[in-house]
């Protein structure tokens, strides 16, 4: 039984899906706090959360945990890198709650332009203060949508009736694909410029933090309205106070730094604060609750890992050594002749990617068959080798050899005594490069794995590299880098060449034949 803990107040159905699927011991209590639930619970496979924080500690407090899965939209509240570097899968539910939070826009769009809140405060206390309840109203005017994914296009697709304007802005939004959606595109600026109403429904991320600032406000209309449903971190508060009054700008809001009771800052600024309502709908709790439990089955039953989005790479690892892990096992396979069945691979990681060996691996596997899919994660890579019948083992690194943080991968193929029936390349970063530092017993090359490139082994003697460049430069190819060293036996030498542009295999073959070379490839990284 796979124990799921799901520590929120989430629609039953997430419960019952995974109770009548079988092979589950769902555990869901929205009264304790997650900490102390992660801590009895630490044999949890699974745990489904809404806007509860997910920090380094509650996923070390369950060291059988294989998946998070956010039962919403935005998982800012989620330490994906470090769950990550835990290999754990985090996933969240797009679209699931996107209507609530568009009819939560409308109904506050509503309710301060015809000030709901505050007449019908004065109304219930016996006053009758019509005079000061003039409103507005919001049929025809510009509403600009910041962020034009599943909320951000149902705001506009509900305000269709409203016969508004909207300009909207998305860095991945084309002018074709807004004019299909009923809204024109538009910069962030010509926005702030333009709206009578401006929403906001972008993630929250370290490229849109803040984003929404002072030389923005300044730039909108007096009286204007800005909407902030989506994230607090996305609009600097100060900046708007700085302006507010001024310009007269109303301020509608559903979100803060944290969700819980107490003093909230912004209370001077905002016009209308809810408590992070939008996604507070039975509708919306009812849908992602469902979607949280059939993409856990999906994920579980068949690996669909559509969902996942921290497959980047783990927190503490440099992006390059993953690209490194990638080349090498490229180049294996580029020397072994494309697609000769695999009987081993064997890797060493050293220094610090010792910690990063399963990452590591997913790009290797990738990298050496087609068939694998690298969004796939470690126990898919392991399962694929296994049903490949291709043998896996990972070397504990020797330190003593002070590589610093490089990788080898060995790979082992089932072409009886060719010369390269075992090919090993190892290789580093240096300076932010990857490189290449051996291939077989031709060490110290540090040749980086780019472009198009020539390898060549030959029984060593003088003029074959003048052979290799005058046929090359026949078929018109130009060598823009090049190694030439010996083996330690001084017998072979290679000849590893980057070329201007990809040869075909007959320039190879025939080179290979005038040089009488004991192995030709061309291997495009
Ligand atoms: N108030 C609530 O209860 C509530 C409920 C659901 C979602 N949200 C928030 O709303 C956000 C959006 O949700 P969604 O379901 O529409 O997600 P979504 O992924 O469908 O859409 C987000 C859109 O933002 C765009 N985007 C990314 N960077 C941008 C940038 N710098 N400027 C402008 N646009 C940018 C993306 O291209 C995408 O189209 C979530 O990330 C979440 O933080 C809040
Ligand atoms: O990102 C989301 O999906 C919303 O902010 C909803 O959060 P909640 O599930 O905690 O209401």
């Amino acid at each position: 039984m796979k124990k799921v803990l799901i520590p929120t107040k989430l629609n039953a159905v997430a419960r019952e899906t995974l109770e009548a699927h079988g092979g589950y011991n769902v555990v869901q209590d929205e009264s304790s706090d997650l900490r102390s639930l992660a801590s009895e619970h630490s044999d949890a496979h699974a745990l489904i959360v809404r806007s509860e924080k997910v920090t380094a500690e509650i996923i070390d407090a369950m060291p059988s945990l294989k998946v998070v899965i956010r039962a919403g939209a935005g998982y800012n509240t989620i330490d994906t890198r470090y769950a990550r570097s835990r290999n754990i899968d985090v996933m969240n539910t797009p679209g699931a709650n996107a209507n609530a939070v568009a009819e939560e826009v409308i109904a506050l769009m509503l309710a301060d332009a015809r000030h709901v809140i505050p007449a019908d405060e004065s109304t219930r206390s016996g006053k009758w203060e019509k005079k000061n309840f003039m409103g507005k109203e919001i049929t025809g005017k510009t509403v600009g949508i910041v962020g034009f994914g599943a909320i951000g296009q149902l705001v506009a697709k509900r305000l269709a009736g409203f016969e508004v304007k909207v300009l909207a802005y998305d860095p991945f939004l084309s002018a074709e694909r807004a004019r299909d959606l009923g809204a024109t595109s538009a910069e962030l600026t010509e926005i702030f410029e333009k709206c009578d109403y401006i929403s906001l429904h972008m993630p929250e991320n370290d490229e849109t933090r803040g984003i929404i600032n002072k030389t923005l406000f300044a730039r909108m209309k007096n009286g204007a309205t800005i909407i902030n449903c989506a994230r607090a971190g996305i609009l600097n508060e100060d900046d708007l106070r700085s302006l507010k009054a001024d310009k007269g700008i109303r301020f509608l809001n559903d979100v803060y730094p944290k969700d819980e009771a107490g003093d909230k800052p912004i209370a001077d600024i905002a016009d209308i604060m809810l408590p992070h309502l939008g996604a507070s709908t039975v509708e919306a709790n009812w849908n992602a609750a469902h979607r949280s439990a059939t993409q856990l089955m999906g994920y579980d039953d068949k690996g669909i890992a559509s969902y996942v989005v921290n497959r980047d790479v783990p927190m503490g690892l440099d992006k390059a050594y993953s690209e490194l892990a990638f080349a090498l096992a490229h180049a294996c396979r580029g020397i072994a002749g494309g697609n000769k069945q695999m009987k081993l691979i064997e890797t060493s990681f050293y220094g610090d990617l010792a910690n990063f060996g399963d990452w590591l691996l997913v790009q290797i596997v990738a990298a050496l068959s087609d068939g694998f899919d690298r969004s796939l994660g470690f126990d898919a890579a392991l399962d694929y080798l296994k049903e490949m019948g291709v043998e896996y083992f990972n070397r504990d690194a020797d330190t003593s050899k002070g590589y610093g943080n490089s990788i080898t991968v060995d790979v082992t193929t089932s072409v009886d005594a060719s010369l390269f029936q075992r090919i090993s390349v190892r290789g580093t970063v240096a300076e932010g490069n990857m490189m290449i530092s051996r291939i077989n017993d031709f060490d110290k090359l540090y040749f980086e794995p780019i472009g198009t490139c020539v390898i060549f082994i030959y029984k060593d003697r003088p003029g074959v590299i003048g052979q290799i460049g005058r046929a090359l430069a026949d078929a018109g190819l130009n060598i823009s880098d090049m190694r030439n060293p010996h083996d330690p036996s001084g017998e072979n030498s290679l000849a590893l060449m980057r070329i201007s542009e990809k040869a075909d295999c007959e320039v190879i073959d025939k080179i290979a034949e005038q040089i009488d070379a004991l192995h030709a490839s061309c291997i495009t990284f």
